[in-house]
């Protein structure tokens, strides 16, 4: 056990030193995946293999995560883009609206994501207020996220009124997503979480948003809540890669909730949700079953979930207990 283990630690230090020779050094592509309990291994996604996936069509897969298990289930599996969102703020840690997040909480949670993260590109949401005083602020904070938070990329909600700090950021080799369409972060601003773009002057708005923010130079692009015609039409306009939330089958890409598509978020359900999972069904029989089962003394068992120690021991710690 420990003399495997050692050697999967020295053979991990030997790809690792080979990975940097060769100038492909990246955090995870050299890690063993079992290392984590990840048994197939698969290729790193980068950029430019996004770019290719729009190119041939072949659909993104993005999901979000915000935990070491949850991360090492999308590494597990062909997502290409795990997305520590900002609904961390919501389904993780009960907060009422994502404004709420800090970036220290951030940080916290995408530091675990990494830690699970193998092939996946990694990428996280900056925090409501992280980049709205000024492009040194934005800049100094997706700093933090890439440095103290370890994620591959930063996400942030808005349109043109970005375009200066996705410019900055992009400049420095930090990879930026946009997100357009219903930007959850202003829902007091927008009167609630609303289908954008349904009118003429509304979507030429989104599209002029999305247009600038891809000239700025975001590698991809968020699409929430937009009519599915608008959807296809952006995505065929860009050149970046459009991952859609709510904008219908025709983006390159779509994007869940973690608790959405499992099935475990008890608030309200957006139209665009499907539940792939029923999983909040699972964990309430195993939490009922288990407290029926320590009332009822069922659990543990004496014989297969005890231990105990030696016979002649016990009596001897009996026999000295009478003379104590
Ligand atoms: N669980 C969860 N899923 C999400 O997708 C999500 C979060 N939380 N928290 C952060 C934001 C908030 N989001 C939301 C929240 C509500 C709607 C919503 O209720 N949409 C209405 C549209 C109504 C209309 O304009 O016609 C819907 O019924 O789909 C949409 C996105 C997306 N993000
Ligand atoms: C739903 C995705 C796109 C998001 O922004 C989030 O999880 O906060």
């Amino acid at each position: 056990m420990l003399g495997s283990s050692m050697y999967a630690l020295r053979l991990q230090r030997v790809e690792l030193k080979h990975a940097s020779r060769n100038g492909i050094f990246r955090r995870w592509m050299s890690v063993r995946p079992q290392d984590i309990g990840i048994s197939e291994v698969r290729k790193k996604v980068t950029i430019q293999s996004l770019y290719q996936n729009k190119a041939n069509g072949t659909p993104i897969s993005m999901l979000t995560a915000y935990d070491y298990p949850t991360a090492v289930a999308c590494s597990s599996h062909p997502v290409d883009i795990t997305l520590v969102g900002d609904s961390l703020a919501q389904v993780c840690l009960g907060y009422p609206s994502t404004t709420h997040l800090s970036v220290a909480e951030m940080i916290h949670h995408t530091r675990a994501v990494a830690r699970g993260t193998t092939h996946p590109l990694l990428i996280a949401d900056m925090p409501f207020g992280s980049y709205h005083t000024g492009i040194e602020d934005a800049l100094r904070n997706a700093v933090r996220m890439v440095q103290d938070g370890h994620v591959e990329g930063v996400k942030m909600e808005g349109g043109q009124e970005l375009t200066e700090i996705v410019r900055r950021l992009s400049s420095v080799g930090i990879p930026v997503m946009a997100h357009v369409g219903l930007l959850p972060q202003r829902h007091i601003a927008m009167s609630g979480y609303k289908v954008q773009g349904r009118d003429r002057n509304g979507a030429k708005r989104i599209l002029a948003d999305a247009l600038a923010l891809q000239e700025a130079g975001a590698f991809s692009i968020v699409l929430e809540a937009i009519p599915k015609e608008l959807g296809k039409y952006i995505t065929e306009k860009l050149e970046i890669p459009t991952i859609g939330i709510g904008a219908g089958p025709h983006t390159d890409g779509q994007v869940l909730v973690w608790d959405d598509m499992m099935g475990t978020w008890n608030g309200h359900k957006a139209k665009f949700v499907r539940r792939f999972a029923n999983a909040k069904h699972e964990r309430d029989s195993g939490v009922e079953a288990y407290c029926e089962a320590v009332k009822s003394r069922s659990f543990p068992d004496e014989n297969t979930e005890s231990y105990s120690l030696d016979k002649n021991e016990w009596a001897q710690f009996l026999e000295d207990q009478k003379s104590q």
